[in-house]
């Protein structure tokens, strides 16, 4: 991959920039990044990285075979419009928009493009994202190629069809939030029942890398898992019972369906602006 620009130099951006050099997938001078008038952010991202910032359009597309569109879906349409004309079908466009669709940005670009659309999460900032990713027909095996690359130098990479990713996105992509949610009260209850934070984050952490460490290993399903952790009329049942008796598991399927219904949901948003424009 000789340059790649990104268009956006937020949280996502950042962990992509870090991937890129750690992996050496590109030379840190030919990595150029731009965002919305923020130029303390990009002079940091400059500093930290050696990368490239830069609010001049011709500096950041000239001979670039890779652009990144990391800005938030609701900017997208402003964003997209401003660079449309320096988008080219020999381009590999990687779009890790939450909710928006391959062909908005195409309808937004107002041209056909090579599209790589990916749902990443938040652990690509220490190398463990999840990623999905779609391609559209334009996509050459070269070009698929370097979006595996580059997906991987963040963590697993996985190919989908671009009808998943809304289900991707409330499973995987909102996921570290859940999981978050799960050590704020285990962490809670932990010193409740009288034990230092210190060493609740320790257990908690390394009971979390061992189960799913268990989980990928195993050939068990987590359910049997589960069930061999657990001692009739012990103290796992004592505690699975409450979350039973609570509807701990339905809330989790309902948590992740709603946030599915709203990635399509946002995409459906843009969507429908546009037709309006
Ligand atoms: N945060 C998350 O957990 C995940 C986020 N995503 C997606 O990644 C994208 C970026 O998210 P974050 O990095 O968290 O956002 P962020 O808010 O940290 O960064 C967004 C960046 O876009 C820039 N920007 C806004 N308008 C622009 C414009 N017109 N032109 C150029 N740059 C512009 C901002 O200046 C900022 O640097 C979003 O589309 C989000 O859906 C995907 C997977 C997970
Ligand atoms: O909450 C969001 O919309 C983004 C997309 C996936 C994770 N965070």
């Amino acid at each position: 991959m000789k340059k790649m620009t990104i268009i956006g130099g937020g949280s996502m951006a950042e962990a992509f920039i870090s991937g890129i050099l750690e992996n050496g997938l590109v030379n840190r001078k030919n990595v150029w990044v731009t965002n919305h008038s923020n130029k303390v952010r990009l002079d940091y991202l400059e500093e930290r990285y050696g990368i490239n910032g830069s609010y001049d359009l011709n500096e950041l597309f000239i001979d670039t075979d890779i652009v990144m569109l990391a800005m938030k879906p609701k900017d997208a349409a402003t964003a997209i419009d401003k660079i449309r004309k320096y988008l080219t079908e020999e381009m590999l466009i990687v779009s890790v928009l939450a909710g928006v669709s391959m062909n908005t940005i195409e309808m937004l670009a107002g041209r056909q493009l090579a599209i790589a659309r990916a749902m990443p999460n938040t652990s690509a900032a220490v190398g463990k994202s999840a990623t999905a990713i779609a391609i559209n027909e334009r996509v050459s095996e070269s070009q698929l190629e370097m979006a595996r690359k580059l997906f991987e130098t963040v963590g697993l990479a996985a190919f989908v069809e671009e009808s998943q990713l809304d289900a991707v996105t409330g499973l995987s992509g909102s996921g570290p939030a859940y999981i978050y949610y799960l050590i704020e009260a285990m962490e809670n209850s932990a010193v409740e029942i009288g034990l230092e934070k210190q060493i609740a984050k320790q257990l908690i952490v390394q009971t979390l890398i061992g189960a799913a460490e268990m989980v990928k290993s195993s050939a068990k399903p987590p359910e049997q898992l589960r069930r061999e952790v657990t001692s009739p009329g012990g103290t796992t049942e004592a505690g699975v019972q409450i979350l039973e008796a609570n509807g701990v598991q339905q809330a989790f399927i309902s948590c992740i369906k709603a946030a599915a219904t709203q990635s399509k949901k946002m995409g459906d948003a843009l969507c429908s602006q546009l037709k309006v424009y």
